[in-house]
């Protein structure tokens, strides 16, 4: 009689069953290896790396990274590291968290060389046709090519001068438009500015159309959102403490911005390209390496009141260097992958942050106090505010 079959023995739970049991051997077979024997494999024999205790079977210790990957990264590394490595397991990936500045400079100069490529990235293959562009692309001659033109033809610091007219007409149409008058005028188009240099240098560099495409496309993302973050971040830190608008130095506020805001808080993932000893660790080959800039602009053994907002700490005194060198302070990264873009976003966003700042004096909207700024953050390709900033501009000049 169907009503008295036990449930255990019908087609479809038999089935069921057949179908989890390989799953259920594979789980008991990992669940049975040691600790010891988990981080010997991950660590290929050497010294074992740091690594947090409970990874669970096929996603690893994906359920401890959260919805800020680069605040629950720095909180994983103090628990679970030594204070500057922690190794991971990222579904089938394997990620070494570098929470230092010792570590940072073991990866991004001592060991710049094997650590200098990049891990495929899905979104990139589908947007820049699989690294045709500088970015994204793996370590190699078309990297090499491809970064030798951007810093050459694009972003030297002779093309970022030659485009100050352009930055000051965008800064000035900005002001118009907060002024509430129409924003007409001759615009210089960096854009097709960056287009015509490219197509000049098809010839020369073997540029495909895919090229072209995909190194414009670097410097639109790579570019416009960076900038307009770090602004956006300064304008709102300004905000909280308006004593520090009247004797702003740009320069200082913008630095103090990317300490505490860097908007790309965990850098681009690098990839080693063979076996490396950092620190006494053996960290295999094809390990992806995630630097936490936000951790070490944060990290109280660097900086003094590390949460603070204190631009002053960058005015008149010897202050750390954020152009790769300084390794507590890395908001454009470091060695042969650090941002081809400083002079270009610096000089953008300093010169937009002056102009708001000398021209207008803002004021939080009706009701609105200065507690009441939410600072938090979305972690996407870049972090940016959670809340839009809303201001009221009262003319000055
Ligand atoms: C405040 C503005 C900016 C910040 C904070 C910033 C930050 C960064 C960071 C952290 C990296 C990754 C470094 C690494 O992987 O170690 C990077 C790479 C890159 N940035 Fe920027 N960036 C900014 C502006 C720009 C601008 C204006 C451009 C170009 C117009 C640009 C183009 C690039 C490119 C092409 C790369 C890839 C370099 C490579 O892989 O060889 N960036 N940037």
């Amino acid at each position: 009689m169907a009503a008295q079959t036990p449930l255990l023995l019908s087609p479809q739970a038999l089935l069921l069953y057949l179908l989890l049991i390989p799953v259920l051997l594979l789980l008991r077979a990992t669940n049975r290896r040691s600790a010891g024997e988990r981080a010997a494999a991950d660590n290929h024999g050497g010294r074992p790396l740091p690594s947090p205790p409970n990874k669970l079977p096929l996603i690893g210790h994906l359920h401890l990274v959260g919805p800020d990957p680069h605040v629950s990264l720095a909180a994983l590394a103090a628990k679970h590291g030594d204070g500057s490595l922690l190794l991971l397991r990222l579904g089938q990936t394997r990620a070494l968290v570098v929470s230092s500045p010792r570590a940072a400079e073991a990866v991004l100069r001592t060991h710049d060389h094997v650590f200098a490529s990049r891990p495929p990235n899905a979104l990139a293959d589908a947007l820049l046709d699989g690294g045709a562009d500088v970015a994204f692309a793996p370590y190699g001659e078309f990297w090499r090519q491809a970064r030798r033109l951007v810093i050459t033809h694009l972003l030297s610091a002779r093309k970022v001068h030659s485009l100050r007219r352009g930055r000051e007409e965008e800064a000035r149409l900005v002001m118009a438009k907060i002024q509430g008058a129409a924003a007409a005028g001759a615009q210089e188009d960096q854009e097709a500015d960056f287009v015509d240099v490219l197509l000049s240098l098809q010839e020369e560099y073997s540029l495909t159309r895919q090229h072209t495409k995909s190194i414009l496309m670097d410097m639109f993302v790579a570019g416009t959102d960076t900038s307009y973050i770090v602004l956006e971040c300064a304008m709102a830190e300004l905000m909280r403490k308006p004593n520090l608008m009247a004797k702003l130095q740009a320069e200082a506020v913008v630095k103090e911005t990317l300490r505490l805001h860097p908007p790309a808080p965990l850098l681009l993932p690098h990839l080693s390209m063979a076996e490396c000893d950092i620190g006494g660790y053996k960290v295999p080959a094809e390990t992806r390496v995630i630097v936490n800039a936000w951790a070490l602009g944060r990290d109280p053994g660097s900086w003094e009141a590390a949460d603070e907002f204190m631009p002053e700490r960058f005015v008149d005194v010897v202050s750390p260097d954020f152009k790769g060198r300084d390794f507590q302070f890395l908001p454009f990264g470091a060695g042969r992958r650090i941002c081809p873009g400083i002079n270009f976003g610096m000089a953008s966003v300093e010169i937009m942050l002056a102009n708001l700042v000398y021209c207008y004096d803002w004021e939080l909207p009706d009701g609105m106090r200065q507690e009441d700024l939410d600072m938090t953050s979305v972690f996407g390709m870049t972090m940016r505010r959670k809340e839009k900033l809303f201001l009221v501009p009262r003319t000055r000049c």
